[in-house]
């Protein structure tokens, strides 16, 4: 499915996953037994909905890459990975280091505060809810800039709230993994009301 030296890439991911994992907890002890469907498939099938172009992407608390170290090893377009937690942060740049990955940068911020240009995509998985997460991608994101947002059952419920504070275009994408149940692809956003 992807090229020899993407799949050597994902298999140097899983590796320096484990290798890791022990002393800083990237993952959950569970899941590091099922790495590569939980983990790395559940990231990559975020790969066909990304936008067409080269545009500047983040992955806004990427932990241990996921999504974005993944959809850095797969696309040739800039990725900001942008994690506050220093031990984490640490282990992005040295994954990105070992596999050659000249065009990820990592960002040891708060998304808060963290300086980007106009971005064509924004991903976030695993870490707010959806309405936190819009405000995230509406600072963030340029004009046209869509968000990829892997989410779990309470999808539908998160759909509900953010619609009371914000107009937008979502589109639901069924997950093939067993991590994310449900990939919202939003474009569009703006904060509804005055
Ligand atoms: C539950 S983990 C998910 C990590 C990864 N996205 C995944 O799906 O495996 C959430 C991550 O977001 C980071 N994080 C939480 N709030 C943040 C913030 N305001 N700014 C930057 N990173 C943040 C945490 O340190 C943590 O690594």
């Amino acid at each position: 499915m992807f090229h020899v030296k993407q799949n050597d890439q994902l298999d140097q991911l899983q590796r320096l996953v484990e290798r890791w994992n022990p002393r800083i907890n990237l993952v959950s002890r569970a899941d590091v037994a099922d790495l590569r469907q939980r983990h790395i498939e559940d990231s990559a099938q975020l790969l066909p909905l990304l936008p067409a172009g080269d545009g500047p992407a983040a992955d806004l608390g990427s932990g241990a890459g996921f999504p974005g170290l993944v959809l850095a090893i797969l696309t040739t377009r800039p990725w900001h990975l942008v994690e506050v937690d220093r031990r984490k942060a640490a282990f992005l740049a040295t994954a990105a280091g070992e596999l050659g990955l000249d065009h990820v940068r990592i960002h040891v911020a708060r998304i808060e505060d963290v300086v980007l240009p106009p971005l064509a995509v924004v991903t976030a998985r695993a870490l707010a809810p959806l309405p936190e997460l819009l405000a995230h991608a509406a600072r963030l994101l340029a004009p046209e800039g869509v968000a990829l947002f892997p989410k779990g059952r309470s999808v539908q419920d998160e759909l509900t709230a953010a619609r009371a504070g914000w107009h937008m275009t979502a589109e639901e994408f069924p997950s093939r993994t067993n991590g994310a149940s449900t990939i919202l692809r939003i474009s569009g956003i703006r904060r509804a009301g005055p």
